[in-house]
């Protein structure tokens, strides 16, 4: 890619309620390139639907949380503002069934999915499923709340506190097959549709969230993986895209779920020398300003 100057300055911003390593490196990228790029503090975003366009080309949605990540995307869209990830992805992304769906549609491998609209339909679907069986809530990271239920009597104690949470979603229930994975799994970054790296998430306990404590190294970046990586991001419309996918007792490779706020501490400290995870997603970020 070339960079030039802009004819016109470019109106570009990053959208964050706190800025952590992955903002102050992204920022740090943007500067390199000579990209003016404005903090908005999610906090204090509001905008009246017959007020003035926001004063932004480009906005980079690194908020935090996915709610209010897709509420501030619709709101910018709305005025014309190209918004990475859209609010499209985040509507996908963010919702365990709906990319489910959207990668079963495409014939990308999965692992089987169920929803359950009443704690009692989960249940019966869980027995249909086969133990062990994963829930998760539908919307949620950092592998909270996320359960591997080993039996019928286990998944009742947790589906009575799934009844017992006041909110109608929690009792929208999301069961998924276990993957019999080798104690870790890979999580690859696509930015604008190019796999840019793959690290091993290990761990000791079944859940290899880096926030849960997992250890991070490189993965190589076969063929079968950036493929499946580049596809799911592609699917579910994620410009930028973590992609996490756990390798079977067979050798089979499934895709667990499509992150649209991807933190990328862990897989920088892995990759460090070889990927640099900010300056790639400063690139795209340029490429679109300067398009
Ligand atoms: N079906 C599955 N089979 C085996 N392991 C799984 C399965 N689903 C999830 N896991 C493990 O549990 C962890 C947490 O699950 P998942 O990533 O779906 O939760 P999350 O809350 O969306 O986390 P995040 O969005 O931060 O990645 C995964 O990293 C993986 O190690």
């Amino acid at each position: 890619m070339t960079l030039g100057k802009p004819s016109t300055a470019p109106r570009t911003a990053l959208l964050a309620s706190r800025i952590r390593f992955e903002e102050k490196r992204i920022l740090e990228a943007l500067e390199r390139r000579g990209v003016p790029c404005t903090q908005i503090d999610t906090r204090t975003v509001r905008h009246h639907m017959d007020g003035l366009p926001p004063a932004w080309d480009l906005v980079l949605n690194r908020e935090i949380s996915a709610t209010k990540a897709l509420y501030a995307a619709l709101t910018f869209e709305a005025s014309g503002v190209t918004v990475v990830n859209s609010s499209a992805a985040i509507e996908i992304c963010g919702d365990k069934w709906r990319t489910s769906l959207a990668l079963h549609r495409a014939g990308i491998p999965t692992p089987r999915a169920s929803l359950a609209l009443t704690t009692e339909a989960a249940q019966q679907a869980a027995e249909e499923i086969g133990y062990p069986v994963v829930i998760k809530p539908l919307v949620g990271s950092w592998g909270r709340r996320v359960a591997l239920l080993p039996d019928a009597d286990a998944t009742r104690t947790v589906l009575e506190h799934c009844d017992a949470i006041p909110s109608p979603q929690a009792q929208i229930i999301y069961l998924q097959s276990y993957v019999d994975k080798p104690g870790r799994d890979i999580r690859v970054i696509v930015v604008g549709g190019v796999p840019i790296g793959a690290v091993y998430r290990m761990s000791d306990e079944w859940r290899t969230n880096v926030a849960r404590g997992s250890r991070t190294k490189p993965c190589a970046l076969t063929d079968d993986i950036a493929g499946l990586a580049v596809a799911a991001a592609a699917q579910t419309g994620a410009a930028i895209a973590g992609v996490d996918l756990a390798e079977d007792v067979d050798g089979g490779l499934y895709v667990l779920e499509v992150n649209h706020g991807v933190e990328f501490k862990g897989f920088q400290e892995a990759l460090d020398g070889r990927v640099d995870v900010a300056e790639e997603i400063a690139d795209r970020l340029v490429s679109e300003v300067w398009k």
